[in-house]
């Protein structure tokens, strides 16, 4: 595959940094990888699993002479980053971003780019519950969707150059707009997600029902809310945070159905509860016909995720 960028710098050597270093070497989609993180235990574990070709003590040192910046910090501390490094960035650089929200990344990152420098906001719909320099993996984005989310007058090429090299990643890019996507990913990443912690929340509160109990008997439901409850807690909290509006929409219509099922649990309705399961089966199967699930085992399109 060829190569995007001369120099790509990480900033933030996490699950997401890590596997876009690995993904980009599997490419050959650019000619060297700085990286930065902020303690000193990431980089000494950096530098001895030989993630990026050079790890730097300060994010200045790492942005420096790069063709592009990415910025892979919890979406709270993108604006700080974004604040530091903007000085040294190169005439003509891009910078892109990783975050799982991104009006309020906008917000806080765009006022920052000096003039003559992109900034090309993305985001991976691809991830997994564990964190940090070593959970990383090359595969994470393959056959995965990753959002462009460019602001009004960005440069066509730069927008190009960054498609080129998600793509060369692996992924599957589309555009969209940043409200857009916010109300999106609220409804099909955050808000679950809220559930889920509320749920592993519940059974813990529960002081009935033992832990080993919870463990012992946990079906594949409950299990996979509690892969997802182990997620990074600094990152989730940032997500609540800054896309307050969209989750506080969608919670809001949850709590409305969840209510209505409730009703129909303690009054009996058997047809409603049997209609509304009926409906929603439909939307699986519609996910997978459409070929929009890597990971069910009858799909086979070899989509990977540790
Ligand atoms: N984990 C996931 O499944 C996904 C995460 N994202 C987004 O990617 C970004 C990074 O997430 P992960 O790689 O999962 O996180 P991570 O927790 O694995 O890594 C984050 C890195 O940022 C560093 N960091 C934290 N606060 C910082 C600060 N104030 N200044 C400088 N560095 C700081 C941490 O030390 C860590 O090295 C987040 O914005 C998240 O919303 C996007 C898609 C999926
Ligand atoms: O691990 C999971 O189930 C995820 O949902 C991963 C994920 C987390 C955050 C994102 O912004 C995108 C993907």
């Amino acid at each position: 595959m060829a190569q995007v960028y001369e120099r790509v710098a990480l900033i933030g050597l996490g699950l997401i940094a890590s596997s876009m270093f690995w993904s980009i070497k599997r490419g050959g989609l650019a000619g060297e990888v700085t990286g930065y993180a902020r303690t000193e235990a990431t980089r000494e574990t950096a530098r001895r699993i030989g993630l990026c070709d050079r790890v730097c003590d300060t994010a200045i040192e790492a942005v420096e002479g790069a063709d592009l910046v990415v910025l892979c910090v919890p979406v709270g501390a993108m604006g700080a980053v974004a604040e530091e490094i903007a000085p040294h960035l190169k005439p003509g650089a891009t910078v892109t971003d990783v975050g799982s929200v991104k009006a309020a990344v906008i917000e806080a990152v765009l006022p920052h780019i000096p003039e003559g420098v992109h900034f090309v906001p993305a985001h991976p719909l691809a991830g997994t519950e564990h964190s940090g320099p070593t959970s990383g993996f090359a595969e994470l984005f393959d056959n995965r969707w990753c959002l462009l989310v460019p602001v009004e007058g960005t440069d066509e090429g730069a927008t190009a150059a960054l498609r080129a090299l998600w793509e060369g990643m692996g992924a599957n890019v589309d555009e969209m707009d940043p409200a857009h996507h916010d109300l999106v990913l609220a409804v099909t990443s955050h808000t679950p997600h809220l559930i889920a912690y509320t749920m592993v929340g519940v059974a813990d509160d529960l002081r009935r029902v033992t832990d080993s109990e919870v463990i012992k008997y946990s079906a594949a439901g409950f299990r996979d809310f509690t892969r997802i409850a182990a997620s990074d807690p600094t990152m989730w909290r940032d997500v609540f945070l800054t896309n307050k509006d969209a989750t506080l929409e969608i919670l809001g219509r949850f709590t409305e159905e969840l209510f209505a099922l409730q009703r129909a649990i303690r009054t009996g309705d058997g047809d409603l509860l049997h209609d509304y399961f009926t409906r929603t089966r439909a939307i699986r199967r519609g996910i997978i016909d459409a070929g929009q699930d890597t990971d069910a085992p009858d799909f086979g399109r070899g989509g990977s995720r540790k």
